[in-house]
């Protein structure tokens, strides 16, 4: 087994039209980690993992999976790699079974019913077998491509976009289903909008930005070194702009003047917190509430793309 289970190197893709969609990307992804690609609309995610599948061509760079170069050992690679994509590709005439071992045999493995029969009963798909995929849920379509996906036994699973549009209850299934299988030792790659989805599965997270892996970090640590506190007070009185009183703790004022936003470092000696509240006393503000709230991946996430595009634009 070498290091890493996937190493890109370089990876630069710029389509006909003259989009640079991926601008030298780096990254290494470890066996048995969830790894949570974070990115906006037309981040560079699906292109990413496209390549990865063989499915885009690169305009340079390199991918090796488990060791292997994808291009040069294309079949060696790809086989250790399963795709769930974003669209539905399946036939929906066919029974489950059928669409399953289908899926084994274009990668040319024998047959092996026990592991498929193993596949389905995981993502409870087992009573489902000679059902034809029209006859399925919405959900039960999405778990039929990943029981596709996984038919050839890949050691590494990407799963692109795998809760878009689907209900609250199904994406909790979903995570479920994905927990299970990391416990199995697949590595799972997963592209989402959704910050919640990475806050709750992944290991690392990494963000995409316009082509541009903007960071890559431990969940955990992400959050503990970017996590930072907010403190709202709700005035007695609604104010017209930030007394300079009040000036060097920097808070913000909503739109109707009725809130002061303070953020603070979680982690910091002083929060600064009862400096200012003795402030706004001496200053003859009063504030009938008061809350803190930690902020969230999204929080994160937000100021990452906004701080990003900034900097692009200046
Ligand atoms: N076949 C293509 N031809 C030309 N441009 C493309 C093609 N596919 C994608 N792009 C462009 O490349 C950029 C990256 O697109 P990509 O689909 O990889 O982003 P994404 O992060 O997956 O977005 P989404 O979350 O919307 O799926 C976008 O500007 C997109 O318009």
């Amino acid at each position: 087994m070498s290091e890493n289970a996937l190493s890109i190197r370089g990876l630069r893709k710029a389509y006909a039209s003259g989009t640079e969609a991926l601008k030298s990307v780096d990254l290494d992804i470890r066996h048995g980690e969830i790894f949570a690609l974070l990115g906006p609309n037309g981040a560079g995610k699906t292109t990413l993992i496209s390549i990865v599948c063989g499915l885009v061509m690169a305009t340079g760079g390199e991918v090796l999976v488990d060791g292997v170069h994808w291009r040069d050992r294309y079949k060696v690679a790809r086989r250790q790699i399963g795709l769930v994509p974003q669209e539905m590709n399946i036939d929906v005439f066919e029974p489950v079974w059928n669409t399953v071992a289908f899926s084994r045999e274009l990668f040319g493995l024998p047959r092996n019913d026990a592991y498929l029969e193993q596949v389905l009963k995981d993502l409870t798909l087992w009573d489902k077998r000679k059902a034809i995929l029209k006859e399925l849920s919405g959900g039960m379509k999405r778990r039929v491509m990943i029981a596709k996906a996984l038919a050839h036994e890949p050691a590494i699973l990407f799963l692109d976009e795998p809760t878009a549009g689907v209900d609250v209850e199904l994406r909790k299934e979903m995570w479920e289903m994905v927990r299970k299988l990391r416990e199995r030792g697949t590595t799972i790659i997963l592209t989402t909008h959704y910050i919640e989805e990475a806050e709750e599965m992944a290991d690392r997270v990494g963000v995409i930005n316009r082509g541009e892996l903007i960071l890559v970090e431990e969940k955990a640590e992400l959050m503990k070194k970017l996590g930072r506190k907010i403190l709202h007070l709700s005035l007695a009185e609604p104010l017209d702009s930030v007394p300079s009183a009040l000036a060097d703790w920097a808070p913000s004022l909503s739109d109707d003047g009725l809130t002061l936003t303070y953020e603070f470092d979680r982690h910091a000696e002083r929060t600064g917190i009862p400096s200012l509240l003795s402030a706004m006393r001496d200053a003859g503000i009063a504030f009938k509430d008061l809350d803190t709230k930690q902020s969230s991946l999204e929080d994160i996430f937000v100021g990452l793309i906004r701080d990003g595009n900034a900097e692009t634009r200046a």
